[in-house]
């Protein structure tokens, strides 16, 4: 039987090449298994948010500015699968385009690279910490109000390698990008999720494909973690229901806590902030539907100040 190529689209940063690497891999795997004749092929897409690297990303705007240049090529059949990280990803997706799977997720949370010491609570008084995002600063500085947290951007390694000469006492990142990168020794402490909720669908990838391609949906099928998707469904509902920019600290976590006759009960944790740190709401609920359940922690901090925190920052044009 001939080999069929399936076109693979991915950024070009060395963390995106790893992972769709290693999806690539458990795929390869799959049509081994049950006897599907296709190869994969890499095409590397350079995305509007890996041109912009040296500035300061929220302040360019724009939601999907690592994905959509990838998404054109998939309506445009230049490609017939996409890997993204999910948390690049924004809720709506356009038309013609799903989600084909969620590979089983990594850990979620966000972790220290610490100079020195091993936990959160070492960090001296008026540490000097890097973050790239509002949602880490302003939890972190809610949490402690002496820490200078400053802001570092670029891929991974140039963050790592920020930690030595920009004098920082420590840099928050995404365990999972370390994880991936098999940099999983630098993880000093993993940031508790009661410290620090970590961003919607922090530490899952998502596959994409046309909705009309059956044969790479039926391959995704196969490939889909169906508690991490469910998991992932109810943090982008609360996601889609906020409707915040980067300019917001949003974050969500969902976990699965029991099985029950009405299938798995998640458990969702959602946080609004404000950009300056000083507020910090947050709504814990459970249910079996991650739709309802994410909509529903979304609605209840929208009425219980999220939506004035929305309209300041949209007032104030950030
Ligand atoms: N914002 C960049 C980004 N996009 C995905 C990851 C890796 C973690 C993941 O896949 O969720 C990272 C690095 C980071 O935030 O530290």
């Amino acid at each position: 039987m001939n080999a069929k190529i399936i076109k693979v689209g991915t950024r070009q940063s060395q963390l995106a090449l790893t992972q769709s690497g290693q999806v690539i891999k458990q795929l390869e795997k799959l049509c081994q298994q049950h006897g599907l004749p296709y190869t994969f092929e890499i095409h590397k897409i350079v995305t509007k948010g890996d041109q912009i690297l040296d500035v300061t990303l929220s302040k360019v705007g724009g939601k999907g500015l690592f994905v959509k240049e990838i998404e054109q090529a998939l309506l445009d059949g230049v490609i017939d699968m996409a890997i993204h990280s999910m948390k690049d990803m924004p809720y709506e997706l356009p038309a013609g385009l799903t989600i084909g799977a969620v590979p089983k997720r990594l850990t979620p949370q966000d972790c220290l690279v610490l100079k020195q010491g091993a936990s959160f609570e070492d960090l001296p008084q008026g540490a000097k910490v890097g973050t790239s995002s509002l949602r880490r600063s302003s939890q972190l500085k809610h949490a402690r109000p002496d820490l200078d947290l400053q802001w570092i951007r670029g891929n991974i390694d140039s963050r790592l390698r920020k930690l030595e000469t920009e004098g920082f006492d420590a840099i928050v990142l995404a365990a999972a990008g370390l994880t991936r990168m098999g940099w999983e020794e630098r993880i000093s402490a993993l940031l508790p999720v009661e410290l620090c909720v970590p961003a919607v669908g922090q530490g899952a990838l998502g596959v994409q494909c046309r909705d009309n391609d059956n044969e790479v949906t039926k391959l995704l099928a196969l490939l889909n973690d169906e508690e991490s998707a469910l998991a992932v469904a109810a943090e982008r509902s609360f996601l889609g229901t906020l409707q915040g920019g980067c300019q917001v600290p949003i974050g969500a976590h969902a976990t699965i806590v029991e099985q029950s006759a009405a299938g798995a009960v998640l458990e969702l944790t959602g946080i609004v902030g404000s950009p300056d740190g000083n507020t910090l709401l947050k709504e814990i609920r459970r249910s079996t539907d991650p739709v309802q359940l994410g909509r529903g922690v979304a609605e209840h901090l929208l009425s219980n100040g999220a939506r004035n925190i929305l309209e300041d920052v949209q007032k104030a044009g950030l």
